[in-house]
């Protein structure tokens, strides 16, 4: 069986210290807006473990949750006031949102010193640009923790990033170009997914589709990187890979739960204290 990455080894190795530096007589408490629109299960999934990683850490959590069918208009009235409130540090607007609401306003506006998750032009504007950073969004980076962790040499390695999502691919499509890999990126309309997967040393996976790596889509002693958080029918959380088929093929293999989901909420922990160290400062 290939090596099991555990998200906890990963977060401790990087990000522990990191998350620990918060002085405890500090009066103002760095505070996260999660904001919710609907009650999608990933989206509920997400929440809760934030909450019961961010609490322990003196982070307070607040959120705020909207019905699936508010009106855009009512909506970025109550995100403006989110936004504008100098007693909200952080703010991490939870995905996907109802077809019938366009960010186009919250993008526009978020001020980027809470921009925790990345979804502002100011942010999405440092990813694309060469050189210095501003947030990523958390789970780009916790995949390339991930890839750190293990000493996975990415200049010339041949990575296939499946899903080119927002929060995900986009993102680390561009991350992973930097660093000198070489990327195919697919999505719904790739014409032969398998051939795609099957020539990746380093294949990472964000769909939102359960199961839709088998063992036949990796090449033997590849890293797999299994980002997908699903809730099945019996309501457990699986990744987009079938892990108990492809465990044995993979040279290393990143679990659902216990995975890049552990690593994500650790990063956003030390997003929410440099957003507000950041602020602090102002
Ligand atoms: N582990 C973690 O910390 C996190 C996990 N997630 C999970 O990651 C998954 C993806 O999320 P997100 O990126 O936001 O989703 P999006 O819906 O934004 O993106 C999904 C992408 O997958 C592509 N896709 C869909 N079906 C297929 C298919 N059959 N074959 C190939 N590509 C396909 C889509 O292609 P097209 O562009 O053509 O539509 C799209 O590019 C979800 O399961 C989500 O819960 C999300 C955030 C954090
Ligand atoms: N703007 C935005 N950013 C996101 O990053 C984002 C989002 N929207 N919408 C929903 C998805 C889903 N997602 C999860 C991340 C971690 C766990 C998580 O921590 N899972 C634990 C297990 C928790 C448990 O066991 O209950 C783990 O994987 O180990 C769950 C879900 C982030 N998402």
């Amino acid at each position: 069986m290939g090596h099991v990455i555990k998200g906890k080894d990963v977060a401790e190795f990087f990000l522990i210290d990191a998350t620990s530096k918060l002085p405890k007589e500090n009066e103002v408490k760095p505070t996260l807006a999660i904001v919710r629109i609907g009650n999608h299960p990933s989206e509920i999934a997400y929440e809760k473990s934030v909450i019961k990683r961010l609490n322990p850490l003196g982070i307070e959590c607040v959120s705020y949750v909207f019905e699936k069918e508010i009106e855009e208009a009512e909506f970025n009235r109550s995100f403006d006031e989110i936004n504008q409130n100098p007693q909200i540090h952080s703010i991490l607007l939870l995905k996907p949102v109802p077809k019938h609401i366009s960010l186009d306003h919250v993008i526009q506006t978020i001020d980027p010193l809470k921009d925790v998750d990345a979804i502002g032009l100011v942010n999405m504007a440092k990813i694309y640009q060469e050189g210095q950073k501003g947030f990523i969004p958390c789970t780009a980076e916790a995949v390339t923790k991930i890839l750190e962790y293990q000493k996975i040499e990415l200049k010339g390695t041949a990575v296939t990033m499946v899903g080119f999502g927002m929060v995900i691919g986009r993102p680390l499509t561009l991350l992973l170009l930097e660093s000198g890999s070489t990327v195919t990126v697919c999505n719904e309309f790739t014409k032969d997914l398998k051939t795609e997967t099957s020539r990746a040393d380093v294949l990472i996976v964000a769909t939102g589709v359960i199961h839709l790596i088998e063992e036949d889509f990796v090449k033997e002693g590849a890293t797999v990187i299994d980002v997908g958080i699903n809730v099945d029918k019996k309501g457990r959380l699986v990744g987009d890979v079938n892990f108990e088929d492809v465990k044995d093929k993979a040279s290393s293999i990143t679990p659902v739960p216990g995975g890049v989901g552990t690593v994500t909420t650790y990063v956003l922990a030390s997003h929410v204290l440099e957003s507000f160290r950041l602020q602090m400062k102002n």
